[in-house]
């Protein structure tokens, strides 16, 4: 494949031809020739970035298919710029053994068009308090272990897991929920949730059980990672933790760096997520995490359910939005357009830094690294409509936005993943 005239994007900002034999980029520069076999695609006008990459995605499969699968997941991924993603680990069966874990895996590379690598879960059935077989997980392919969908409540279990993780030098990735501080809430704690007479989410449901973790992962030197941070507490407690030296990285999501409680109007579950959209001073203190680094990347939370499960009242509905498709338009128009963090920062928070902390492929674009890469529109205008998704999840609060910036083509492992109009 040869890319003519691609307006790059990665480390520096450059315009040059790409050449990409097989899997990898064989070389960068002006004018190349293309070779007899080549797909050449004119990006004149279209910016050239590393593919996109999301440490946490839900792809449903196997267990809740009605909602997503592995290949409606990765096409979605794939429409969203996305090279590289990692599934969470909430199925039916959770693939919590070797025999449960290896035909997701094995899914993950028939069904995907791109890569898909996978967390395996922390302990037995996500709920119980029984580590699971770590060493032969990650031998079988898990890329580290979360729960995500529910705290680990036990401290000596995190402890425990800590331990073993670090040794094996695999990271723990957190859903960080105290189970006895969640009251029942569905909404976050706050002047909505009195207003819609629903039972609120405090803030500490969150931050308690980080500084436990935090705590247990400086004395344990494992690599914590914080699933959607959503409070100003938590960004404090992670810069601190940073300061200190614990091996510690966040992901926000872009819901949580777009919207906040004020947004919902009124009890409409499209809203409904955990964690829950918080205040505008939690907010503003994870933008300013970002800024600064304390948040180190942006991950989507991809959490698609049926509209029958998100439909009703926020009392009901399930836990959860879509992102896989809106995350780069809706972060390019609000945060980068409006001049709040340059295309170079958000490309670091969406590609660079996940590549680097979980390493993942790409991250950059560079002679002998991965053919993933994106190849962006950032001009057309044009409405954000579900009938437009790969995704069976149309549960989205962005329904109807006009946004700007969409994949043109992206690029995974040398292969068009997806081509806009075009068949994917
Ligand atoms: N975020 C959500 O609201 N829901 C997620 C679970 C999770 O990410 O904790 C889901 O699996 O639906
Ligand atoms: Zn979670
Ligand atoms: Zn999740």
């Amino acid at each position: 494949m040869l890319i003519k005239n691609a307006h790059i994007i990665s480390d520096t900002e450059y315009t040059a031809d790409i050449q990409i034999t097989d899997d990898k980029i064989t070389a960068i520069g002006q004018q190349l020739t293309a070779r007899e076999d080549d797909t050449i695609l004119d990006a004149t006008g279209a910016t050239v970035v590393p593919g996109l990459i999301d440490v946490h995605v839900h792809f449903r499969e196997p267990g809740f298919t009605a909602k997503e699968t592995i290949k409606t997941g990765a096409q979605a991924a794939a429409h969203g710029g996305f090279t590289t993603v990692v599934a969470m680990s909430n199925l039916k069966p959770v693939p919590d053994t070797v025999a449960a874990l290896t035909p997701v895996l094995a899914k993950n590379r028939s069904d995907a068009n791109i890569t898909v690598r996978q967390f395996a879960p922390i302990t037995h059935d996500l709920h119980s308090d029984q580590l699971v077989d770590m060493p032969a997980l990650l031998e079988a392919g898990a890329l580290g272990f979360s729960n995500d969908g529910v705290g680990v409540q036990d401290a000596d279990t995190m402890y425990q897991a800590m331990k073993q993780a670090a040794k094996l030098k695999a990271p723990i990735v957190a859903h960080i929920e105290d189970a006895s501080l969640m009251h029942g809430g569905v909404i976050n704690a706050g002047p909505i949730a009195e207003k819609l007479n629903l039972p609120g989410i405090i803030n500490q449901t969150e931050s308690s059980q980080l500084a436990r973790d935090l705590d247990l992962a400086e004395a344990t030197g494992v690599h914590y990672h914080a699933c959607h941070v959503s409070t100003r507490q938590s960004v404090a407690l992670i810069r601190e933790a940073k300061k200190r030296g614990v091996h510690v990285t966040a992901e926000v999501s872009p819901h949580h760096l777009l919207l906040d409680e004020n947004n919902i109007p009124g009890d409409n579950p499209m809203f409904k997520m955990n964690p829950p959209l918080r205040s505008r001073a939690d907010h503003l203190a994870l933008l300013e995490g970002l800024q600064d680094g304390t948040l180190d990347m942006i991950a989507t939370d991809h959490a698609p359910h049926t509209l029958e499960e998100k439909s009703g009242s926020f009392k009901t509905a399930a836990f959860g939005i879509v992102g896989s498709e809106t995350a780069f338009p809706l972060l390019y128009t609000k945060l980068v357009k409006s001049k709040m963090f340059t295309l170079k920062q958000l490309i670091a928070k969406m590609s660079t830094v996940p590549a680097e902390q979980f390493g993942l492929p790409g991250g950059h674009i560079t002679v002998g690294g991965p053919a993933d890469l994106t190849i962006l529109d950032l001009d057309t205008t044009y409405t954000i409509d579900p009938t437009d998704w790969f995704s069976k999840g149309k549960n989205s609060p962005f329904i109807g936005e006009k946004v700007q910036g969409q994949a043109l083509y992206t690029i995974s492992r040398g292969q068009i993943a997806y081509q806009k109009g075009g068949q994917a």
